[in-house]
């Protein structure tokens, strides 16, 4: 792991280069499993203000699978994931929505406000930002694929591409919260992977990157010696359909394909726990963690 005066190092080699970065939309999917602590949290926070201060253009989608987790276990009401995503009835749904919208989105905003920046908070409701449908998630097993019933699970429909570009243009970090909303109103919670997906793929994004708590994809995850750097789209479908990969993994991964095959140029998948992780991948030729590419 780098240390902050070694990645001060890279961003000054980096300066007679800034130009390239000038003007590029870079989606930043900021994983619950990366929020561990404050100053984690702040080093996070100074890379995406630094990267506004260069003249990029980050927009921040947030999770916070481990906080919904807790406050549900407060109510009495156990979790099940089903291919990566929350078994969501009702109740769930509203819980979801009260945590990541009326605490985890405020807090991020709020964080990047007091550290210079001009963010404003969204959730899917905001302008119709994220119109979504249910969802139901795809089973592999034994070769075999089926689709199982996970409740107010959404899919993104459409992203409101308006919103978010007039924000930008006015100088606003937009901040999402991953709550769709349906076309009778009713809410929707969608794994912040693939909502990441969905905007960097409907802004055109130069770069998706994920922050999550591993250092990127492992070929075995029992297997810590078998980081991969680079993989190709392909062979991430391969490592899905072989079960390879699993758990919260697959929905960044498919998100990747997807965004991949939407036109985005690169995507990554970092660790968040490293500090300055976002400034080490953009801004160093070798980046950091595991790229999925075409
Ligand atoms: N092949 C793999 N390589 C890396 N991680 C994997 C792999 N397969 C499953 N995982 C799991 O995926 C997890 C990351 O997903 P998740 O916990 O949902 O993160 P986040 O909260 O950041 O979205 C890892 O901690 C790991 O347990
Ligand atoms: C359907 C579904 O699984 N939704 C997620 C939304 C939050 C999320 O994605 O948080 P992380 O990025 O921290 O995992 C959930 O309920 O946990």
């Amino acid at each position: 792991m780098k240390n902050s005066l070694e990645t001060a190092a890279v961003l000054i080699e980096t300066l007679p280069y800034m130009q390239d970065f000038y003007g590029k939309t870079v989606v930043i999917k900021y994983g619950g499993n990366a929020m561990i602590n404050s100053e984690l949290k702040n080093s996070v926070i100074q890379d995406i203000t630094l990267l506004k201060y260069v003249g990029m253009r980050p927009i921040v989608v947030h999770g916070g699978g481990p906080e919904i987790t807790s406050v549900l276990n407060k109510f009495g009401k156990k979790t099940e994931f089903i291919s990566g995503l929350r078994v969501t009835d009702e109740e769930t749904v509203s819980i979801a929505e009260m945590v990541l919208v009326g605490k985890i989105n405020t807090e991020i905003v709020n964080l990047l406000n007091r550290h210079g920046s001009k963010a404003v908070g969204l959730s899917g409701k905001d302008a119709n930002l994220i119109l979504a449908k249910k969802h139901f998630a795809e089973v592999h097993e034994n070769g075999r694929v089926s689709m199982v019933d996970i409740g107010f699970v959404g899919e993104v429909e459409s992203i409101n591409t308006n919103i978010l570009n007039t924000l930008i243009d006015s100088g606003y970090i937009p901040v999402i919260a991953p709550i769709g909303v349906g076309k009778n109103g009713e809410s929707y919670n969608i794994n912040a992977d693939y909502v990441a997906g969905e905007v960097a793929g409907a802004l055109g994004a130069e770069k998706l990157i994920m922050l999550t708590d591993v250092e990127g994809i492992y070929r075995d995850y029992q297997d810590k010696t078998s980081f991969i750097s680079s993989l190709s789209l392909e062979e991430a479908q391969q490592m899905i359909a072989q079960g390879s990969i699993g758990g919260g993994m697959i929905p960044k991964v498919e998100t990747c394909i997807k965004a991949l095959q939407g036109g985005t140029g690169k995507t990554h998948i970092i660790d968040g726990r490293q500090p300055h992780s976002i400034l080490l991948e953009i801004f160093t030729s070798q980046g950091i963690g595991t790229q999925v590419v075409k």
